[in-house]
């Protein structure tokens, strides 16, 4: 159990401003454990039921994401919370109304060959995973393969003109428009006075430095950043968050606590 004056802060926070306030999460190493083989990944014990009922308590909670919304869907679809997949590329809504960005779709066919030419090309052990809309090439089961990662994926990137972006143990090349997590968050709290963030990954950042860029321009804005912590990214990111956890399992207690504290009868 995580105890600061700054936990303690934020949820009374959190309670007094439930209507305004929104919750977002990032997923692969925040609410999941990182492992070798993406597709095998889960969200941890208990975390989509403690992310239900902040849901059912607060304005806006969101997964946002690399992961596609049909990956994110599998977990949280019944749920009613936002779902921001590709980095932003693609969304949808509490209903299940999809949404794609159209810039994107002219990219499709580059990246189709992208993933052909890196299954054939690189070697064996380097995992490539398919996301129709970019292609994340992974070296997590063979660290030392990460410098042929870069080299190819960095010509790869400008021969089709796909923007690279690196990762926990991963590059990934996508679609070179104007879509990270720091725009998901500047349009997706518009409406919003008080934001918690949950995230562990470079791809993180922008979402970070958003919300750092609100409150600097807003000092009615309060911002709650929570960190899980990891020997990749560990330092770059935990920089920036207000309070950093151990592990995704160590987010349900305080998940739980922040859902107990936004429930009404508690005021
Ligand atoms: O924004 P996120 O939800 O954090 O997604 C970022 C990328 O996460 C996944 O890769 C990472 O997790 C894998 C599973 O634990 C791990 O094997 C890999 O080393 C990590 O980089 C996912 O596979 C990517 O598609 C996401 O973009």
């Amino acid at each position: 159990m995580i105890e600061s004056r700054s936990v303690t802060d934020a949820l009374r926070i959190a309670a007094e401003r439930r209507q305004t306030c929104g919750f977002f999460f990032d997923f692969d190493g925040t609410l999941s454990e990182i492992r070798d083989d993406p597709t095998s990944v889960v969200p941890v014990p208990g975390v989509v039921e403690a992310v239900a009922e902040i849901a059912a308590r607060v304005r806006t909670v969101a997964v946002v994401s690399g992961r596609p919304v049909e990956f994110l869907q599998r977990h949280f679809g019944a749920q009613p919370v936002r779902l921001y997949g590709l980095y932003g590329m693609e969304s949808m809504d509490a209903h299940g109304t999809l949404w794609t960005d159209p810039e994107v779709l002219p990219w499709v066919s580059a990246v189709e060959e992208v993933v052909k030419r890196a299954v054939t090309e690189l070697d064996p052990d380097v995992l490539v995973e398919d996301k129709r809309l970019s292609v994340a090439l992974h070296y997590r089961t063979a660290p030392h393969l990460r410098s042929q990662v870069e080299t190819w994926g960095g010509h790869r990137a400008a021969e089709y003109g796909l923007s690279p972006l690196p990762g926990r143990m991963v590059l990934e090349l996508k679609p070179p428009i104007r879509r990270d997590k720091g725009g998901v968050i500047r349009t997706a709290t518009g409406d919003l006075d008080c934001v918690w963030y949950f995230g562990d990954d470079l791809g993180d950042l922008p979402a970070l430095t958003a919300l750092a860029d609100r409150a600097a321009a807003d000092p009615s804005f309060r911002v709650f950043r929570v960190g899980v912590s990891n020997p990749e990214t560990g330092e770059q990111v935990a920089a920036m968050m207000d309070v950093v956890v151990n592990s995704p399992h160590d987010l349900v207690p305080l998940l739980r606590r922040a859902a107990d504290a936004c429930t009404p009868t508690h005021r």
